[in-house]
C-alpha cells in the first residue's frame, strides 16, 4: 500500500445480529407469543483493514462470510455493534448524507434504475438528486456513454435491456456524481464472457483515470485476477488474508504441480508409492482422468528434478508443469481456516 493517508480505515469492526429463536410445535409457538427468546450471531468479528486512495481491493470470501454485512456498514446502511469506520474522513453512520455524496454502491443483483423508463431518465434523476452541475453531468455522461457503449440502448426502457446492457447503465448511473469510493458487489454476475470483460475494462479505467477507490466483492476468480491489486479474504466474520496477489501466490507456491499421464494404467499404485520417496513433502493424487498430479514446494524440490525422475522411470505420454492456480489457493485458504 502507498504511504498516503488511507481513504478507508476500519478498526475492530464487529456486527452481531439478534434474531428471534424459531421454535416448532404448537406449545412453543404459543409460549413464543408471550416471551420471545433471541439468539445472537456474529456476522463480522473484529475486522480491521485500511485502503489507500485509488486502490482496487477485492473483498472476498465464501457464502455467508460477512462481506455484504461489512459493505453495508461501510456505506452507513448498518450500524456496527463495535469498532470504528472512517471513509474519507467521515463516520458513515453519523454523516450519512455527506457520506452518500462521496460514495456509490453497485449491486450485480439489484437495480438502481427506474424500471419502466429509459436509463437516460434515471441519469437525469441522479443529476437532480445529487445536484450535479450541468456541465460536469454532461461531461461524465459523454465519457461513460463512450466507455460503456450506452448509445444504442440508453433511450430504451430499462426492463427491455439485456443483463449486460443493464449492468453498463447501473455503473454509469452510480458514477455520475463522481464518487471517490465505489463498492461493487458482484458486478459481473450472470454476464457472458464478453460482457464481463467490458465491465472489467471499465473498472480498471475508472481507477486509473479518475483515481477512484474500489472495493469489489466477487466469487469470480477472473475478476480477482484481472482487477484486484490486493485481496482481503474474510471467512466466518474474520479477516484470514490481506495481501497482494503476488504475495498470496508466493505464499502458496507449494501448490505448484507437475501433471503427467502414462500409457499403462495397471502400475499406478506402484508409481504413486515410489513417487512419494522422491521427497516426503510432495502430495500425489490420481485424478479422474487417470493423470497423476504431484503438488510440490519449489523450495524443497525443483520441477526439473521431478520431471527428470518421471521421464526416466516411466513411459510418459504427456507432462505439464502448472503454476499455482488462484482458485485452488483460495480453496486451500478457505479449507484451512
Ligand atoms: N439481517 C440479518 N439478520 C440475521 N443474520 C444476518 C442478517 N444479515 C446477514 N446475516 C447473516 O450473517 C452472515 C453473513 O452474511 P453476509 O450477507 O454478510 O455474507 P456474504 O459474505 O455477503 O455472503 P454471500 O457471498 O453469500 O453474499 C450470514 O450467516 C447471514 O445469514
Amino acid at each position: 500500500m502507498s504511504s498516503t493517508e488511507p481513504i478507508i480505515k476500519v478498526k475492530n469492526l464487529s456486527k452481531t445480529f439478534r434474531t428471534a429463536k424459531k421454535k416448532t410445535g404448537f406449545m412453543s409457538t404459543v409460549r413464543n407469543l408471550f416471551s420471545t427468546e433471541y439468539e445472537e450471531f456474529k456476522a463480522v468479528d473484529k475486522v480491521s483493514f485500511e485502503i489507500a486512495p485509488g486502490e482496487l481491493v477485492g473483498y472476498i470470501g465464501p457464502n455467508g462470510a460477512g462481506k455484504s454485512t461489512t459493505i453495508k456498514m461501510l456505506t452507513g446502511i448498518l450500524h456496527p455493534t463495535e469498532g470504528e469506520i472512517i471513509v474519507d474522513g467521515l463516520v458513515p453512520q453519523k454523516e450519512r448524507i455527506h457520506n452518500a455524496r462521496k460514495i456509490s454502491v453497485v449491486f450485480g443483483q439489484r437495480s438502481q434504475l427506474l424500471w419502466d423508463l429509459p436509463a437516460l431518465d434515471s441519469f437525469e434523476m441522479m443529476r437532480k438528486m445529487y445536484a450535479i452541475p450541468k456541465k460536469r453531468f454532461e461531461e461524465n455522461l459523454e465519457e461513460y456513454t463512450t466507455l460503456l457503449g450506452l448509445d444504442e440502448f440508453k433511450n430504451r426502457p430499462v426492463r427491455q435491456l439485456s443483463l449486460g446492457q443493464r449492468m453498463r447503465c447501473e455503473l454509469a448511473v452510480a458514477l455520475l456524481h463522481d464518487p471517490k469510493v465505489v463498492y461493487l458487489d458482484e458486478p459481473t454476475i450472470g454476464l457472458d464472457v464478453v460482457a464481463k470483460e467490458k465491465i472489467r475494462e471499465f473498472i480498471l479505467q475508472l481507477c486509473k483515470n479518475r483515481g477512484t477507490t474500489v472495493i469489489l466483492t466477487t466469487h469470480d476468480i477472473v475478476d480477482i485476477e484481472r482487477l484486484c491489486q490486493r485481496m482481503i479474504i474474510i471467512d466466518k466474520g474474520h479477516v484470514i488474508y490481506n495481501g497482494t496477489l503476488s504475495e498470496i501466490k508466493q505464499r502458496y507456491c507449494h501448490l505448484r504441480r507437475v501433471l503427467f499421464s502414462l500409457d499403462e494404467d495397471s502400475q499406478y499404485r506402484d508409481i504413486i508409492e515410489s513417487l512419494g520417496k522422491i521427497d516426503t513433502s510432495v502430495q500425489i493424487n490420481l485424478r479422474e482422468d487417470r493423470s497423476i498430479a504431484i503438488s510440490f514446494n519449489p523450495q524443497n524440490i525443483s520441477a526439473s528434478d521431478i520431471t527428470r525422475y518421471i521421464v526416466n522411470s516411466y513411459p510418459v505420454k504427456d507432462l505439464t508443469v502448472e503454476e499455482a492456480d488462484l482458485e485452488e489457493i483460495i480453496r486451500e485458504i478457505y479449507i484451512k481456516e
